[in-house]
């Protein structure tokens, strides 16, 4: 919690009620902090006066029914979006409104559910060119060593036997996992995956979760964004609610699962 709270009664990123009153937060309350966050597109606010704090090298839950402003905050806070008002910031600087490149340039990496890998390219070759810094003027001058880290990363996510494959040939899960690899190509401090879950198996859900597990342990701060949270309550240490574009709940998985306002929210939905 900063010192001097903004504005309002401050619950604070260590508050364990799962129904939160209203908040204030500062850069000094997580590794990634918004305050008071709003987005509006024309007269629709999909995003209000939402706060919340990542705490460093944990595996946060950023969770909400469809349309609740997931997508919008990750938007937000990833240089995507310029936020209509709030604060942004990450490693206790300021970064609201900064762009996409500068985030990423920050350590700050975002995995997309819909996948855009080079279609021509190998799977080695996708991560190598996330590796490098202008992929325009490397395409035909892959150095050894990129080539070489390249291999790791891919080894690192499980792909160490489809080096040479196309994305194309990959199953599902093959292509979150390269989608995670292009990610920690740009060496992140903090990774925001979105909805990893989705159409993956249960085997798989497991499977992934072990490796977004071990990447934690490895010094990496996780966001796991999903709408579904199967899978996830499993997976991570805490969770955010989101739902019509302002918190619902926040706390540890069994508070959020015990819930009741989330139950509603959810209703007829996959708790
Ligand atoms: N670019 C946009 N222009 C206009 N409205 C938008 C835009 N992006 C999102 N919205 C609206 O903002 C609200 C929040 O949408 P958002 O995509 O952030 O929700 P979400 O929680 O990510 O949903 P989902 O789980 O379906 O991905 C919705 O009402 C949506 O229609």
């Amino acid at each position: 919690m900063s010192s001097e709270p903004e504005q309002g009664t401050t619950a604070g990123p260590d508050a364990t009620d799962a129904t939160p009153q209203t908040e204030s937060y500062g850069p000094d309350d997580g590794i990634l902090v918004a305050n008071n966050l709003r987005k509006e597109f024309g007269g629709l606010v999909a995003v209000e006066d939402f706060s919340f704090a990542v705490e460093e090298q944990e595996i946060l839950g950023f969770i909400g029914p469809n349309g609740a402003g997931k997508s919008t905050t990750f938007n937000c806070v990833t240089g995507f979006y310029e936020p209509t008002g709030g604060t942004v910031w990450y490693q206790g600087e300021e970064v609201t409104g900064k762009p996409s490149y500068e985030m990423v340039n920050a350590g700050l990496a975002r995995t997309f559910q819909h996948f855009r890998p080079l279609h021509d390219r190998s799977v080695v070759d996708n991560v190598a060119l996330a590796l490098v810094e202008d992929s325009l003027f490397s395409f035909s001058g892959l150095r050894g060593g990129t080539k070489e880290r390249a291999a790791q990363l891919c080894e690192r996510v499980g792909l160490a036997d489809d080096l040479h494959r196309l994305p194309d040939e990959l199953p599902h899960a093959g292509l979150l996992r390269l989608e995670l690899a292009r990610a920690l190509a740009t060496d992140p401090t903090l990774l925001l995956v979105d909805e990893p879950f989705a159409g993956l198996a249960g085997s798989e859900v497991e499977r992934i979760s072990t490796l977004i597990r071990e990447l934690r342990e490895e010094g990496l701060t996780l966001v796991v964004v999903d709408h579904n949270m199967r899978g996830l309550l499993s997976l991570i240490d805490r969770a955010v609610v989101i739902n019509f574009g302002s918190k619902l709940a926040e706390g540890t998985p069994e508070e959020i699962r015990n819930n009741e306002e989330v139950q509603r929210a959810y209703l007829g939905g996959d708790l």
